[in-house]
């Protein structure tokens, strides 16, 4: 539901591996606006590293400290660049709060690309093992699931910096055609 207010910050999507907080904090910088990585403010929240929640509470809450956080950093009244975690797409309740507060970019990468740069990250808990495996089949389950988006940037051959200029430009085209972000 509208809450009749413009959407404002700018929402990047997008499965792990496809530069969401990489991205964020330099399109933030070009843009002159804040940052905020809602896998980061998580870990504030909850005074515990990511893969702290998974193997001690587990999945399920994770993901209701997600939404929480995500409510809290896209109800800021600045406009932000806001990263989100590859499965915060996964709640209709997040889905809906994207949309309502931003302009939502969804960032892909081939499977390659998304194993050759997680692989420097043995950090993430949903990719470990098998990472291959584990990348193959999560990109099976989540199939479609970050179409709602209002643009889809492909990232395998592009540089962090080419993303964030075409960021950049489709803002500047969605503002002048009616909304303020
Ligand atoms: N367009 C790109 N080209 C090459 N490497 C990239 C690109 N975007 C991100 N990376 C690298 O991939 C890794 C994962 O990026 P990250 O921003 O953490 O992704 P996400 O937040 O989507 O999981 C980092 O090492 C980052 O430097
Ligand atoms: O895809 C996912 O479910 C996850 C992605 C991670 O963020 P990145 O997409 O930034 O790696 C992080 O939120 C957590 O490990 C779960
Ligand atoms: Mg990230």
């Amino acid at each position: 539901m509208s809450d009749g207010k413009p959407p404002r910050h700018v929402v990047l999507v997008g499965f792990m591996g496809t530069g969401k907080s990489t991205v964020s904090r330099r399109l933030a910088e070009l843009l002159a606006c804040g940052t905020c990585d809602v896998d980061a403010e998580i870990v504030k929240r909850e005074g515990e590293e990511i893969a702290a929640i998974f193997a001690g509470r587990g999945e399920r809450e994770f993901r209701a400290a997600e939404t929480e956080a995500l409510r809290a950093v896209l109800g800021a009244e600045d406009a932000l660049v806001v990263a989100t975690g590859g499965g915060a797409v996964l709640s209709p309740i997040n889905r809906e709060l994207m949309l309502r507060r931003g302009f939502v970019v969804a960032l892909t990468a081939d499977p390659e690309q998304v194993i050759a740069r997680v692989s420097q990250d043995p950090d993430r808990p949903l990719l470990q093992g098998d990472v291959r495996r584990r990348v193959y089949q999560l990109l099976e389950d989540r199939k479609g699931v970050y179409d709602f988006a209002h643009l889809t940037i492909d990232t395998t051959s592009l540089s962090v910096d080419e993303v964030v200029e075409r960021i950049a430009q489709a803002i500047s085209r969605f503002r002048t055609s009616q909304h303020s972000i």
